[in-house]
């Protein structure tokens, strides 16, 4: 009986055992997600090339670009959360201190409160030291199209009230000509009431096709932060950006584009190993 007993005993805390190395592998991946194939710059395994380029490209652009007693603003998507681990690591080694950051977006906003940075509004800050966001394409003017993840209205300003803007992205995103490996069209944000005409305008005037950005877990269009719809233009050839920026803004209804031009002063692009190639503006 008590052979028996012991038996049972002894298997309860195997399964116990296997149990708990399961849980503490799930966490493991669960944390680092980021962390899977290649290297992020520390050394860790990496399983998305791309995501180890985007981790290496954010700590990169961290370590050089920010210091204490900024005001930091702080982009959205999912190269910003390894600058935010970064910069976490340097609050904690007290080599960074006294910093604000302001948020591009409700994701940015939860990014800074988890991770216990102080939070500021533009309201308290107008002027930005520094801003750090990612980036869906980047040619070599350092023309950026940007709002993939429905951010771009509140991430330009912040860009635009920035001394300082640097990008952040994974090296597949470097392009000669934009369009080339973001092929989901440059994103707009319209006021929802204004989306179909604005759509049909675009279309008409500098052709293309503009879709509606539907929600996945929701009946109906992704709504902004703002309150507003997305529209995805998927535009024909190589404009002259500037002047298509300019048309698209006077279309009454458009909020913003998502074509950021001309504002970065620096991109930091990471590779799938966990090496960072620095550009600057073509022409500067
Ligand atoms: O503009 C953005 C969100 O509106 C992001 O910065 C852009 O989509 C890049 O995202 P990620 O860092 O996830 O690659």
């Amino acid at each position: 009986m008590c052979a028996k007993l012991t038996l049972i005993f002894n298997r309860q805390v195997a399964v116990l055992r296997t149990l708990e190395r399961l849980h503490r592998h799930f966490r493991t991946c669960c944390k680092n997600d980021v962390v899977m194939s290649g290297k992020g710059g520390d050394g860790e395994k990496i399983i998305d090339p791309a995501l180890a380029g985007k981790r290496a490209a954010a700590r990169r652009a961290v370590e050089e670009h920010i210091r204490s007693n900024q005001v930091v603003g702080i982009g959205s998507g999912t190269t910003i959360i390894s600058a935010v681990e970064r910069m976490v690591e340097l609050v904690e080694a007290r080599s960074l201190n006294n910093i604000v950051c302001i948020p591009t977006s409700f994701q940015a906003r939860q990014l800074i409160i988890e991770n216990k940075l102080p939070l500021g509004t533009l309201e308290q800050y107008p002027e930005v030291d520094v801003a750090l966001d990612g980036a869906d394409e980047v040619d070599a003017d350092l023309n950026l199209i940007k709002g993939g993840g429905g951010c771009l209205t509140q991430e330009k300003i912040i860009a635009s009230c920035a001394k300082e803007f640097f990008v952040m992205a994974d090296d597949r995103k470097i392009t000669d000509a934009l369009g080339t490996y973001w092929k989901k069209g440059v994103p707009i944000e319209v006021v929802p009431m204004a989306y179909r005409p604005v759509q049909l305008k675009i279309q008409k005037h500098l052709g293309g096709v503009v879709e509606l950005r539907m929600a996945h877990k929701k009946a109906g269009p992704i709504v902004t932060d703002n309150g507003n719809f997305l529209i995805d233009w998927c535009f024909d050839g190589t404009p002259d950006w500037l002047e298509v920026d300019r048309k698209l803004q006077c279309i009454p209804g458009v909020l913003e584009t998502g074509l950021f031009l001309k504002m970065a002063q620096k991109a930091y692009f990471g590779t799938p190993e966990g090496n960072v190639t620095v550009r600057v503006p073509r022409n500067t």
